[in-house]
């Protein structure tokens, strides 16, 4: 793997569009500290491109809620379907909360690719080390903060987390930025402090290697 181009907004390094394969098979995996603007930026996406990209619907072992659909909000499987599964290799992360466990699925990501959709996954450093050891040979793109002090001041401002979650999720940031720093870690790696720059970055890295 190629060392990550990092750009920020007044970065213009990129490698060259001929010389990149495009390939719509390949997963786009987002990653990046709690707070670093993944899911702002995949929503513009997904809102500027709604037929062109796609999450991979999850496996769990809870019971679907009034109004949940199997195939379509998770893949509903008892737990010991879901430890059958984990036996065979399918997941490439799975996690236990509150007594029930999640997983994403190599099958999960190709459905999406079946469904003539780039799939999608935002995902954590554990699951970053994960699926590379899969053969989905995804992209990987790096959502970086511009300093740890604005990040802060997101997760703040965002009023999702309680003071406590704000330290937890910064502790965390300081080891996925130290991965992040690690040649190979990521494709690319995305600084970002304008939203708009950082958005029309983004869509220019991607219109290089899928059809979108
Ligand atoms: N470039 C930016 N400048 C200023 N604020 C931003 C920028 N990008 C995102 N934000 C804001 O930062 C907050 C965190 O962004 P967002 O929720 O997208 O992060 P995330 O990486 O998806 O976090 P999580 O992993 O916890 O879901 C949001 O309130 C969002 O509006």
């Amino acid at each position: 793997m190629c060392p990550a181009a990092t750009m920020s907004t007044s970065a213009t390094a990129s490698a060259p569009a001929a010389a990149i394969a495009r390939d719509n098979s390949r997963p786009l995996v987002l990653s990046g500290p709690s707070g670093s603007g993944k899911s702002t930026l995949l929503t513009r996406l997904f809102k500027e491109f709604p037929n062109a990209f796609g999450f991979s619907v999850s496996h769990t072992s809870r019971s679907p809620r009034p109004g949940e659909v199997n195939g379509v909000n998770y893949n509903f499987v008892t737990r010991s379907e879901f430890e059958a599964l984990i036996q065979q290799g399918a997941f490439i992360e799975h996690a236990e909360f509150a007594k029930n466990l999640y997983g994403t699925s190599v099958q999960g990501v190709k459905q999406v690719v079946d469904q003539g959709r780039v799939c999608v996954l935002d995902i954590d450093m554990q699951g970053v080390k994960l699926i590379k050891k899969t053969s989905l040979r995804p992209w990987f793109i790096f959502i970086q903060p511009p300093s740890m002090t604005a990040l802060e001041a997101r997760l703040r401002g965002r009023g999702t987390e309680k003071e406590e979650a704000i330290a937890d999720r910064l502790e965390t940031a300081r080891a996925e930025l130290e991965y992040a720093q690690q040649p190979g870690a990521h494709d690319l790696v995305l600084v970002n402090d304008n939203l708009d720059e950082t958005y029309k970055r983004l869509v220019a890295w991607i219109q290089e290697r899928y059809t979108i």
